[in-house]
């Protein structure tokens, strides 16, 4: 069969056969996506027959812009695009053509993330789920012990999860260890985020500590500056683990604001824009937040460390 186009970049591999009229995809674990290409290309199809295009939502940002890479390159125009339900695509300011079509891969897979958050799971679950993958966390599997966070880094205590479970289990396992840096604090609550107000406390009265404990030191918002971080650790039997992190800059607020997100969304600030992670969708938090910039370190490392 005659490749018509091909593009390959670090993570993804991408052709368009002649026969198929399809982009096929190789995502980053080697299963092959395809995204029909109806009637894409003007080189194949002729404009008199209307101008279509594929609209692609729940797919990764990267293949969305490979798409498109390949879409400009064969046809030498610019199109504009967005993610979201409906894609719209134009041409010179006329509106061609609007549709949605979900991109579902036909093997999905499950990973299982040794956590026991519920906050972290609903973002990791949106995450992977562009990726094919479904996600098991550890409230799925009572049965497991429960793993204690006895590091002084978040690597520890995220290895100390990971290879803990995926031992046991004899799977691979992801872990996150989280928490928020303030710089007046020195770096606290850091690893101790989930435990800042005492073993098991709410959210509440972690926030309010926060809050109590920033009152008299840091006053101006230059003070009171912070940023979230994440250590993601893969665990696989037989295999040395797989470390990355992310970090998301901003501040603390001095009152609570927004209902989204869990722990303390509704008192960080994010620097771009000012809003609160509480104030955030769900999916706009998943575009810019510490566990995404983790996951997309990750994804970096990912295929490469499977192949060892
Ligand atoms: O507002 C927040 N937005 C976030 O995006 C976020 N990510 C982490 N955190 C805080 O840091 C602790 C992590 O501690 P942590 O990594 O040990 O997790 P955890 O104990 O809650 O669950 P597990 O994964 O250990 O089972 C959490 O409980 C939260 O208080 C966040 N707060
Ligand atoms: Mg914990």
């Amino acid at each position: 069969m005659k490749k018509l186009y091909k593009h390959q970049t670090t993570d993804i591999f991408a052709y368009v056969l002649e026969e198929q009229r399809a982009l096929v995809i190789e995502n980053i674990f080697g299963e092959q996506l395809e995204i029909p290409l109806y009637s894409v290309f003007f080189k194949y199809f002729p404009a008199e027959k209307g101008l279509k295009i594929v609209a692609v939502d729940e797919t990764p940002a990267d293949v969305i812009d490979l798409f498109f890479q390949v879409l400009r390159d064969v046809t030498g125009l610019a199109y504009q695009y967005s993610i979201g339900q409906v894609l719209t695509v134009e041409l010179e300011g006329q509106v061609l053509h609007t549709e949605t079509v979900s991109l579902q891969s036909k093997t999905r897979k499950t990973l299982l993330i040794a956590t026991r958050n519920e906050g972290k799971t609903r973002e990791f679950k949106a995450m992977f789920s562009q990726l094919g993958y479904d996600i098991k966390n550890l409230n799925d599997f009572p049965e497991l012990p429960e793993v204690a966070e006895t590091g002084m880094t978040f690597e520890e205590n995220a290895r100390l999860k990971a290879e803990t479970i995926s031992e046991l289990t004899g799977e691979m396992v992801l872990a996150d260890d989280s928490g928020l840096m303030v710089d007046v604090l020195g770096g606290l609550p850091g690893v101790w985020s989930a435990r800042f107000a005492g073993e098991h406390a709410t959210d509440a009265a972690n926030n309010a500590k926060l809050l109590h404990e920033l009152a008299s030191t840091a006053v101006s918002p230059e003070k009171r500056k912070a940023k979230f971080h994440t250590t993601l650790v893969v665990a696989a039997p037989g295999k040395s683990s797989l470390v990355v992190e992310g970090e998301w800059p901003g501040s603390i607020a001095t009152i609570p604001r927004g209902d989204d997100g869990f722990g303390y969304d509704p008192l960080f600030v994010d620097e771009e824009t000012g809003r609160t992670a509480a104030q955030m969708t769900l999916e706009q938090k998943n575009k810019v937040s510490h566990r995404a910039r983790a996951l997309q370190n990750l994804l970096k490392e990912w295929p490469e460390w499977l192949r060892q």
